[in-house]
């Protein structure tokens, strides 16, 4: 589409799930050779409201916003939220709450607003009104300002289509109730070309309030032509199979190379969690690395139905002189961060990376650029910029530093001078001096060096740890699903829309392998959907 359809300066915006899916879709990109740049987006549907809607048009579009408004910080929407309860401890799960009802009642002029739970919506009101008050915006306001401002400026959404006359979005099915209103507006009446992707079978967001059914009723449009696609270029024959009976239902998939035929193997395991991750670790993976030795240890994954099931994987793994990189909410840091994952790059970079260019310092720099492009608008800040990085990186080659000192000299000397005022990076600020406080002297992680930050990153080798949520769009030679035990997946209690939504999970983890599939359960304890795999795997 680039190459044909739209021409310079015109562009395309792709809109994905999370930043996860986001960086899949701009290294795959960056293979066909296209970087993002001033035509292409990529990103999430919030971060797309806030750097293309709200930031550029907020005064203009009349939202209402101060001219100094910035993007709420986890403690300023803690307080804007005890102010409105009018009490210090807020309620544990009133804040996820809250968000759901948002993204479902998107309009407030419709009676269902205020009807379905009166206390809940005056709740939010007082809430965002105390944010406004802050002078701040929070997460969920993104999108919803962005409907705001597009459906009371025609003007508006006719400036977005002479930017991107095409809008691309993956993971339909996840992406909830405003997305689609944007494409309703932006797509079948502005006149953007649309192309949308997604599978319904791995909607597994549905207890965040995404709504798998808005991509089927796009599909059942007279005006939008849907192309099913039904060959896997991904997973052997027989995973491709038993993938079918973790669904339930038979889509007819094939595998497109006929003679790639996968295996799938079942583990009782003994034992708790932290003895299983053991002897999964030290055992099993030793056995699927010497069946495959082309693969190395990034091509391998394992996981787990919970973060906290990961802590167990994380001490084996580091008990084991493993090296791994997890991607759940209790990792270090939160994987998709944009300034961690720069930094990581320039701890590589730091590690020996400079020997022999990987990554490259040109790489390096333009992502800096980009990550701070608030303030690098001038020649001059571009080569104040080069010159306070490249200091600190020459300066700073050895795998041993402390990363404390490392970070704190990044942080005064780069980051602190170029993150400035700049509305859509406190988030990423916050994580950063998150991730500072667990390297002060005295915290859990003060005895931290450089090579460990430069060990997580994409340029070495890791086995990767990921919740089954987080391997969403990901793909690996070999899968360890971890804790396939009755009452964990589904869960104890679960409702019928909880236990089909865990065996879409399921069905997303067996998805993710190419050549063998791995499914551990304590003996005696199996999920359902792993006695469904055991009974297709004896008649076969
Ligand atoms: N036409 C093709 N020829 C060869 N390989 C392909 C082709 N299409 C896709 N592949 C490969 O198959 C794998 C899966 O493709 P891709 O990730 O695009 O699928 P997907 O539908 O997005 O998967 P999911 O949604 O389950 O994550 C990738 O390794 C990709 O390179």
């Amino acid at each position: 589409m680039l190459a044909e359809d739209v021409h310079t300066p015109r562009g395309i915006a792709c809109i994905t799930y999370n930043n996860e899916c986001a960086r899949e879709l701009e290294d795959r990109l960056a293979a066909l050779g296209v970087e993002q740049d001033r035509r292409i987006f990529i990103g999430t549907v919030h971060s797309f409201s806030l750097t293309q809607i709200i930031l550029p048009y907020a005064q203009t579009a009349g939202l209402g916003l101060p001219a100094s408004f910035a993007v709420a910080t986890r403690a300023e929407r803690q307080a804007a939220l005890a102010e409105a309860l009018g009490r210090a401890e807020i309620p544990q799960g009133l804040e996820f709450r809250l968000g759901i009802y948002r993204r479902t009642y998107l309009n407030r002029e419709l009676p269902e607003w205020r009807n379905s739970d009166p206390d809940l919506a005056a709740l939010i009101e007082r809430y965002e009104a105390s944010l406004r008050r802050r002078g701040r915006i929070d997460y969920d306001d993104m999108p919803l300002l962005a409907i705001r401002a597009l459906r009371a400026n025609p003007w508006l959404q006719r400036a977005l289509l002479a930017k991107f006359p095409i809008l691309v979005v993956d993971e339909y099915q996840d992406l909830g109730a405003a997305l689609h209103r944007m494409v309703m507006g932006l797509c079948f009446s502005v006149g953007m070309r649309l192309f949308a992707v997604g599978d319904v079978d791995q909607s597994i967001y549905g207890f965040t309030g995404a709504r798998p059914d808005l991509l089927q009723r796009l599909s059942e449009r007279d005006d939008v032509e849907t192309v099913r696609l039904r060959l896997n270029y991904r997973s052997g024959d027989r995973i491709v199979a038993a993938a079918g009976v973790a669904l339930g239902a038979d889509r007819n998939y094939e595998a497109a190379d006929a003679d790639a035929e996968g295996a799938i193997f079942i583990h009782p395991m003994e034992g708790n969690y932290d003895q299983q991750a053991r002897r999964a670790l030290q055992d099993l993976l030793a056995q699927a690395r010497a069946r495959h030795p082309d693969f190395s240890l990034r091509d391998l994954a394992v996981l787990y139905p919970a973060a906290w099931i990961g802590d167990s994987l994380a001490a084996a793994a580091q008990a084991l002189g493993i090296a791994y990189v997890r991607t759940d909410t209790n990792a270090l840091y939160p994987r998709s961060s944009r300034i961690m994952q720069w930094l990581e790059a320039c701890a590589q970079w730091c590690c020996g990376g400079w020997r022999i260019g990987a990554p490259r310092l040109s790489r390096i720099i333009r992502e800096g650029k980009r990550l701070f492009d608030k303030a690098i608008i001038t020649e001059e800040s571009e080569l104040n910029f080069h010159r306070r990085l490249v200091a600190v990186l020459w300066g700073n080659r050895d795998a041993n530093t402390i990363l404390r000192d490392w970070l704190t000299q990044m942080t005064k000397e780069v980051v602190q001078s170029f993150a400035i005022d700049d509305a859509a990076l406190r988030d990423e600020l916050d994580i950063l001096a998150e991730f500072s406080e667990r390297l002060a002297p005295g915290a859990d992680h003060q005895n931290m060096v450089l090579g460990e930050l430069a060990g997580d990153g994409v340029y070495v080798d890791r086995l990767t740890l990921s919740t089954l949520h987080s391997a969403k769009g990901r793909e690996f030679g070999i899968v360890f699903m971890f804790g396939m035990d009755n009452g964990r997946i589904p869960r104890n209690g679960a409702s019928n829309n909880e236990r089909a939504e865990a065996r879409r999970l399921f069905y997303v983890g067996m998805t993710r392998a190419k050549r063998e599939i791995h499914l551990l359960h304590t003996t005696g304890r199996e999920s359902i959907f792993v006695t469904e795999i055991d009974q297709h795997l004896a008649d076969e």
